[in-house]
């Protein structure tokens, strides 16, 4: 049985990524890309799925984990009666090949030790032919091998490779496992350790240009590198979650797979990104942005493959059980044929600040803009799935027309402020269409409130987002009322559900229940701070930040009743970002507003998390708004630098340091060498024992 999941922490090389366990285990790792199928699937089912399990060979009375500081470089210390042993994982930035390099320190005595490694290609689904090759274990499988050069002898037993050897203070011992695909030969073995030391470099290079000067440093540091983390560096795009099928509720079927780039999500969290003063990410995703949905308008999606693919047909894999029962595990996402209207005042938005911010202009953009106009122009009226990509059909949903309110403001003020040529008059009449309409058919008058569509009683969270997108100012009494309405329905536990399910409520076309909606209760927290309640917004924030697991991460829900992490891990939607919130840690009592500053918020920070308030101007709210571009850094010089440990080229671009000086991951002089191999013969499964060859590498 798998772990809790907030027993899980990332690794990751941009590329894809990793979960490792408190056990030492890594129970889900898809290769070569965050969409690829999974080699290690045991999150979803049994062991037998493919694991790979390094840890002490008997239990634990103590077991401690943190990222190294700045970093994606995990430690998992294990304490036993025995002594201790700390292990070190991590994914290097990757050069040729996708490693996952693991290092066991003994720390104290001298302690047992056992590894096992289980792969099963293809979601758990392949057992592999494997052979002793050159000193390494390489397991091979349709169009996958993978490559483990260890530092002790390893053998087969039954399908799996195991592993028992002691470790003793101050020894270490080094492991690597290397993707690559099967026809080609295997890469050259990379030096652990100094890919350990590189790796670390690298991440606290980067985490270390973030420009978040607030409170919650730590927290806003871990959050930004998860987003890194997520980010797909040879292509810009951003999935919503590294992992497939985490449910939403234990035992449920909302089971999804998140290893795509959604269109709203990316651009969530492409501001988190941007208030960190990581600009490259940004642009970078701008582009991937602009390609993915280049041709005609009415074809745009909601969401895309890693690089702009459009078909993601989803499948069902019946033969993994799920995680903890809940089945169906679901591979692709039946969301990409949805129409969601609040996608074209996503992009909108995001196009208009990543002007405002500087970023270099992109000349095929506004041609493209002013095609989704012309077809908003035409489809705001249309009912669709909404925010919430519900599968109970399409509705007039009250968030998606104010959606399409952004997306015609930001066309009127990127004509009036940033002087780009369109038909400003006919937008502000559509504006002021819209505007009119969701205020009049999206609001029920009766109890005060904006509901989830029109003509429903159902209440819905998105509309938490009215305020902050600037669709009505926050001392709007409609905003208020929806609110009040909100605390009073949709709360439970002290977080917030994005509506309620169940017979005769939100038509999702659904069964069963699921969590509080993380980024909804981060979402109230938000409203709070621009309704002047900082006392309220700092404890529900500080609330979500406690539902972090111990090392930074939270999921997509959360369920208050057994106080467990629930849904994709981690998951990019629900990150407090840097400057979500300004509030000062002790802000004093309350002052009138539109008197001082009782709340230190700037105006993109207010809109931290989603999206930003559009006016460059002091509000109503008493918060003072900022230009974005007065925020972001600009451009760094980026240039091309050897792989952490084995000599090539990374693909991706490297960074300098704030201060100016090379980040030393790629400065240093990359060094060919090769572990020492054990040359253990032995087989996986089916495969007989190999004779051992010579090394390939
Ligand atoms: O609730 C049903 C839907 O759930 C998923 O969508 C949710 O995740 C998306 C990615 O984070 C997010 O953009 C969306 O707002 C969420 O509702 C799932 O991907 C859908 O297929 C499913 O219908």
């Amino acid at each position: 049985m798998p772990l809790r999941i907030e027993d899980y922490a990332l690794l990751g090389d941009t590329q894809t990524a990793a979960l490792v366990g408190r056990d030492g285990s890594i129970d889900w790792l898809c290769l070569p890309r965050f969409d690829s199928a999974a080699c290690f699937a045991a999150l979803l089912g049994t062991p037998e799925h493919g694991r790979f399990r390094i840890g002490p060979k008997d239990p634990a009375s103590r077991v401690a984990r943190r990222y190294r500081e700045g970093t994606l470089v995990l430690e998992t210390e294990f304490t036993t009666a025995e002594g201790a042993v700390r292990l070190v994982d991590c994914m290097p930035l990757r050069g040729r090949a996708p490693d996952v390099v693991r290092v066991v320190e003994g720390v104290r005595g001298r302690v047992p030790v056992s590894l096992e490694l289980i792969i099963r290609f293809d979601y758990g689904s392949i057992v592999p032919w494997v052979r002793s090759s050159g000193g390494a274990l390489r397991a091979v499988a349709g169009p996958d091998a993978l490559i483990l050069r260890a530092g002790v002898p390893v053998h087969g037993a039954g399908l799996t490779t195991i592993a028992e050897f002691d470790v003793h203070e101050g020894q270490r011992i080094p492991f690597v496992l290397t993707w690559h695909p099967s026809h080609e030969p295997p890469p050259e073995a990379i030096d652990a350790e100094r890919a350990v030391e590189h790796t670390e470099a690298w991440w606290r290079a980067w985490s270390s240009r973030c420009a978040h000067t607030g409170p919650w440093k730590e927290a806003v540091v871990t959050s930004l590198l998860a987003l890194k983390a997520l980010t797909h560096a040879p292509t810009g795009g951003l999935v919503a979650a590294p992992t497939t099928s985490l449910p939403e509720w234990i035992g449920g079927a909302r089971n999804w797979d998140y290893r795509y780039c959604w269109l709203r999500d990316a651009t969530l969290t492409l501001y988190a990104l941007l208030l960190g003063g990581y600009s490259e990410e940004a642009a970078a995703w701008r582009d991937w942005l602009l390609r993915a949905i280049a041709g005609d308008p009415s074809k745009l999606q909601i969401l895309y493959g890693i690089a702009g693919e459009r078909r993601l047909r989803e499948i069902e894999l019946p033969w993994l059980p799920g995680y903890e029962g809940s089945r169906p595990v679901r591979a692709g996402n039946a969301a990409v044929e949805q129409l969601q209207l609040d996608v074209y005042g996503e992009v909108m938005d995001t196009m208009y600040q990543a002007r405002r911010s500087g970023l270099a202009p992109e000349p095929e953009a506004w041609r493209l803009q002013r095609k989704l106009m012309d077809f908003l122009e035409s489809s705001w009226r249309r009912p669709d799935e909404g925010i919430w990509e519900v599968r109970g059909g399409p509705r007039p949903f009250t968030y998606s027309r104010v959606m399409a309110w952004v997306a015609f403001d930001r066309a009127v003020k990127t004509v009036e402020q940033l002087g780009l040529d369109g038909p400003v008059d006919r937008w502000r009449a559509l504006r002021e269409a819209v505007h009119a309409e969701v205020c009049e058919k999206g609001f029920d008058p009766g109890r005060g409130t904006f509901t989830q569509s029109y003509g429903s009683q159902e209440l819905d969270a998105s509309t938490l987002l009215i305020p902050l997108v600037g669709f009505l100012p926050s001392g709007d009494p409609r905003v208020a009322g929806t609110v009040r309405a909100i605390e009073r329905e949709l709360v439970r536990g002290g977080f917030v559900l994005r509506y309620t399910t169940g017979p005769g409520r939100t038509p999702d076309g659904l069964s069963g229940a699921e969590g509080v909606f993380l980024a909804c209760s981060f979402w109230l927290a938000d409203c709070y701070a621009l309704m002047g309640r900082a006392g309220e917004a700092r404890a529900l924030f500080e609330r979500l930040l406690a539902l972090r697991n111990d090392v930074g991460l939270l999921s997509e829900e959360y369920d208050p009743g057994s106080r467990r992490l629930l849904g994709n891990f981690p998951q990019a939607f629900s990150r407090p970002c840097a400057g979500r919130l300004r509030v000062q840690p002790d802000p004093g009592p309350l002052r009138s507003r539109a008197s001082t500053i009782p709340l230190t918020l700037r105006g993109e920070e207010r809109r931290a998390g989603c999206l930003r308030n559009s006016g460059d101007r002091t509000s109503t709210d008493g918060a003072t708004l900022v230009p974005l571009a007065s925020r972001v850094r600009t451009k760094r010089t980026m240039s091309k630098s050897p792989s952490p440990g084995r000599g090539r080229p990374l693909r991706q671009s490297s960074w300098r340091s704030p201060r100016g000086a090379d980040c030393p991951s790629h400065s240093s002089t990359p060094v060919m060498c090769r572990m020492a191999h054990c040359g253990a013969s032995w087989s996986d499964g089916s495969a007989a024992h190999g004779t051992p060859r010579s090394a390939t590498t």
